[in-house]
């Protein structure tokens, strides 16, 4: 049977995991993740008073790391299609006393709200493997970006090296699903492994990216080749 949960499949995961989604990134990346996603932002190249926007925001972490390196005068925007995922970025930013200006848009990655070539930059955190259809979201994210505009997507992938791959694999199946069971979402978390079953790696991300528009386009592995981080300048309007 092939794997491929609808949108509304994927959204109930993430709307289902919400209050403990950040908890359990913290627990099962030993607080790594943070530096996977700072990472990432830097990569963006954000710049003051730049309006950005965050795809896929979840929680809010790369946003809220946009928007300090954007400053109190920039913009940032997060969009995701999880209320509840959105409810927890709002909870943060509010106990954060809402310092820096970030937006907070229900959206679909896939058909976004915005006007062409309006953002300088764009993050995306561990969202584009979780989209339906990648091409057409990165086509949307290519149209948003303002010419000379950088988009820097992180995610899992399965790692060319077999025994780095065995790794991900039993670390998945073993600590990442039996941590979640005992939470009750052992299904939400078990999605993981066959979601980068169906995930191009480095070298067909580019293709991808550059089949959009996107001209300067790198990908990064991070993190022992676990992950990585795809970085893509818009040139041309
Ligand atoms: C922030 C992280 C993962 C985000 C994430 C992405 C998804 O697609 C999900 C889908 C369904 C449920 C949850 C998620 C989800 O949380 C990375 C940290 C959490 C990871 C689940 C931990 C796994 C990390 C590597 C496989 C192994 C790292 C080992 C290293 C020694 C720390
Ligand atoms: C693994 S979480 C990543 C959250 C955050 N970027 C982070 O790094 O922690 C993936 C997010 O992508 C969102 N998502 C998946 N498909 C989407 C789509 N088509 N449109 C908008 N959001 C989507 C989910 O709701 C979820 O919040």
């Amino acid at each position: 049977m092939t794997f491929s949960p609808s949108s509304s499949d994927i959204q109930a995961i993430f709307d289902r995991i919400a209050p403990v989604y950040d908890q359990l990134n913290d627990t099962l990346s030993f607080g790594q993740h943070r530096i996977w996603k700072r990472m990432a932002v830097k990569w963006a190249q954000p710049q003051l008073e730049d309006t950005a926007l965050d795809l896929c925001c979840g929680s809010g972490d790369l946003a809220f790391i946009l928007a300090k390196s954007i400053g109190k005068k920039g913009k940032v925007i997060g969009a995701d299609f999880s209320p509840q995922q959105l409810e927890i970025a709002r909870q943060r930013h509010q106990k954060q006393g809402q310092v820096y200006p970030i937006e907070w848009v229900e959206a679909d990655a896939l058909n976004l709200p915005f006007a062409d070539n309006r953002f300088d930059c764009a993050t995306m955190g561990y969202g584009l493997r979780n989209v339906t259809d990648i091409s057409a979201c990165l086509k949307e994210v290519y149209r948003v970006l303002k010419p000379g505009a950088i988009a820097s997507f992180l995610d899992f992938h399965r790692p060319y090296q077999p025994l780095i791959g065995q790794f991900q694999q039993w670390y998945l199946d073993n600590l990442v699903v039996s941590t979640a069971e005992n939470l009750g979402l052992k299904e939400d978390y078990a999605y993981i492994n066959p979601s980068l079953e169906r995930f191009p790696q480095g070298k067909e991300q580019i293709q991808l990216a550059q089949a959009v528009g996107f001209t300067e386009v790198k990908h990064y592995p991070i993190a022992f080749e676990l992950m990585g981080v795809l970085v893509m300048k818009k040139v041309y309007s």
